[in-house]
């Protein structure tokens, strides 16, 4: 260990000793020496100190005297310290990590206290040494002193350091008390009858599209939206505003449903056609998705649905919104269903287009439109809902943005504004939920509030699996898992579209599967002829970026592969929520690099997967596919030059 030369003062005996041992020995004897006698004379100084502070206490000029003391002890203290501590340093040698600092430090204090006091010292040891040492005073140099013990400042305080404990947050009542949803979808089912409040024509319906019972999440939710539109859609029960719904149920278990029939059932009594419920979601693609179920269920009704997604042009779009006779606008919309960069561009250059009678604001993937950066759009719509505007002067449908409740502010009534919020991975942060302007929440949730962390409930039907692997034996797994394995359909996930579309071109050239990819490299029509053909059994892999990862709901998927391990708990709950949908069973594989594993497992088992399992995939397994492998690599360089080099002209 002597990985370091210190140089250190080594007294008298430096000229006359060459030998280290000798002389480290010679230098420690000394020291002990000293450190015995600098005890005794500061326990003789303090003693006639205490006499002396005593004495001094009634005299005049007592504090110059005791601080002149105190420095002199102090002064006294340090070499004494300082030499303690390079007694301890020798006596362990080599195994102590000096710090040169420390020891030039010291050395150059020694020498200046030699020079100092020159001479006095050598009498100085001998007396100290003729002094007899008390029994007692030789058996406390045995025990280790406390620090500071022979000082004569008092210690303040004198607590002892205590770990800092972990904060645990507090959630607030309606976030840790939740309406509990059941998991288990099948053996929770409830009769369409057994719900009460829906209407026949509803429940026609609902049985014409093959459901003849209601999932747990709808049985809760569909009453308690119901509920708040008891006493009509101008006012909450007793005249109340109705409390808003935050639900949070695993993917696939149905909310869609939950919202669109209260929805529809609230609104098909009203007489003028007015925009009413507004649904709100992060993709084309969803809000086509829920458009349509909307419009299964409003199909006969009058009610009518508008999509505003962007999928046509604005003008289109407008045209369907509103019609414009005589200078006079008029809603063509009861529902619209939109993305929020459409809708703000509706509510800021549609000038006909008005949310003053807005009575439903549903927020689906609430947690995903809380995170992304398009929280305007939230304050953009809360301008409309309250801006006077075309009828709503004076009359009972006035509005005006709630404050505190006070007698004056429940003396008009007006029609109240009630947000809906869904998702499978719900937050619980309150801050966050904070910024939607709750009002009163009750949330539905199939997990109870965690004060220590967010957990979320998976499908019950799902069984995941993670495969440990090396990134060049990737594309041949997937290619394993489809023509070996015989998996089909599968949703395959990469992490960026670039990596999509490089897998797809591997899988296309390798042969033997009906393969698609499915980003934002495609355009949204050829997006949504993609899902039509994967969900009628004419694709057999869809290599997806996480564009496909939420809230779309394609039938009959069995599998899902992570080709890409997902960075985040949220993404992997939405990717892998894409089989074991509505009580069915799915599988769930992802590809782990040997450097991931800990951190996915961690992050996959912290968000409370009940069945992660490792799957091993041998070696022996994927021989045979090699050399094609490697032939379609070379193909595929040139084809990515190829379009490369298109791109560039
Ligand atoms: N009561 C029911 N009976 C039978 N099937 C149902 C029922 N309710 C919903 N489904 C079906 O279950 C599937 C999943 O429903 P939905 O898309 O609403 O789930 P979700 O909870 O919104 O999922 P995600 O969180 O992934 O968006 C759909 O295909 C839907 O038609």
């Amino acid at each position: 260990m002597a990985l370091f030369m210190i140089n250190r003062y080594l007294g008298e005996e430096e000229d006359g000793q060459s030998n280290g041992e000798l002389r480290s020995k010679a230098l420690l004897n000394k020291l002990q020496e000293r450190a015995k006698a600098r005890e005794l004379q500061s326990l003789a100084s303090k003693k006639a100190s205490d006499v002396q502070d005593a004495q001094a206490s009634e005299q005049r000029g007592v504090s110059v005297r005791k601080t002149k003391r105190k420095v002199e002890q102090q002064e006294e203290e340090k070499p004494k310290k300082k030499k303690k501590k390079k007694e301890e340093s020798i006596i362990e040698q080599d195994d102590v990590n000096d710090t040169p600092a420390e020891d030039t430090d010291l050395s150059t204090k020694k020498k200046k206290k030699k020079k100092d006091k020159k001479g006095s010292e050598t009498q100085e040891e001998k007396q100290q040494t003729a002094i007899d040492e008390p029994e007692n005073q030789k058996a406390a140099d045995t025990q280790p002193e406390p620090p500071n013990a022979s000082s004569s400042f008092q210690v303040l305080g004198g607590f002892k350091s205590k770990a800092a404990q972990k904060v645990q947050r507090v959630l607030p009542k309606w976030l840790a008390e939740p309406d509990m949803i059941e998991r288990d979808i099948t053996s929770h089912l409830i009769s369409l009858s057994d719900v009460p409040g829906i209407c026949p024509l509803l429940s026609k319906k609902l049985q014409a599209n093959g459901i003849q019972n209601f999932f747990p999440v709808q049985a809760e939710v569909i009453p308690a939206i119901l509920e708040s539109v008891k006493s009509g859609l101008l006012i909450g029960q007793g005249g109340y505003r109705p409390r808003d719904i935050c639900v949070s149920a695993p993917t696939g278990s149905g909310k869609t449903l939950a919202f669109v029939i209260p929805v529809v059932q609230a609104l098909m009594t009203r007489v003028v056609c007015e925009v009413r419920a507004l649904v709100v979601l992060p993709t084309k693609e969803l809000a086509q998705q829920v458009y349509k179920v909307f419009c299964t269920y409003a199909e006969g009704t009058g009610l009518k649905v508008v999509i505003a997604a962007g999928k046509k042009p604005f003008a289109v779009e407008q045209a369907t919104l509103v019609e414009t006779r005589g200078g006079v606008s008029r809603s063509l919309a009861d529902i619209v269903v939109a993305t929020p960069g459409r809708l703000v561009d509706h509510i800021n250059k549609n000038e006909g287009f008005g949310l003053q009678h807005l009575r439903f604001l549903i927020i689906d993937e609430a947690d995903r439109m809380i995170d992304s950066m398009q929280q305007a759009w939230l304050n953009q719509v809360t301008k409309a809902v309250y801006k006077n505007g075309r009828g709503s002067g004076g009359s009972l449908f006035s509005r005006v943005q709630p404050g505190p409740i006070t007698l004056a502010s429940l003396s008009t009534p007006q029609m109240p504004l009630q947000k809906l919020l869904f998702s499978a991975t719900l937050t619980q942060n309150p801050e966050k939920l904070q910024q939607l302007g709750l009002h009163q929440p009750r949330l539905f949730s199939s997990t109870h509030g965690s004060a220590s962390e967010e957990k979320f409930n998976f499908p019950q039907g799902l069984t995941e699996y993670y495969v440990c692997c090396t990134l060049s034996k990737k594309p041949l797994l997937i290619l394993h898992f489809l023509l070996r394995l015989k998996f089909n359909p599968v949703l395959c996930f990469t992490n960026s579209r670039e990596a999509a579309h490089r897998l797809f071109l591997l899988v296309k050239l390798y042969g033997g599967v009906e393969v698609a990819e499915f980003s934002s490299r495609l355009s949204p029509s050829e997006r949504q002829k993609t899902l039509k053909n994967f969900e009628q059994g004419r694709i057999q892999l869809l290599i997806s970026t996480d564009a496909a990862a939420r809230g779309i709901d394609i039938n009959g998927v069995k599998c899902v592969i992570n080709y890409d391990a997902p960075q985040y708990t949220r993404t992997y709950i939405h990717r892998v929520g894409r089989t074991a949908r509505a009580g069915k069973a799915g599988v769930a594989f992802t590809f782990v690099l040997g450097v991931q594993e800990d951190k996915f497992v961690k992050m996959v088992q912290d968000s409370g997967s009940p069945s992660l399992q490792k799957q091993t995939i041998k070696p022996e397994s994927l021989r045979g596919m090699e050399s094609r492998y490697e032939e379609v690599l070379n193909e595929l360089g040139r084809v990515i030059k190829e379009e490369n080099a298109k791109k560039r002209f």
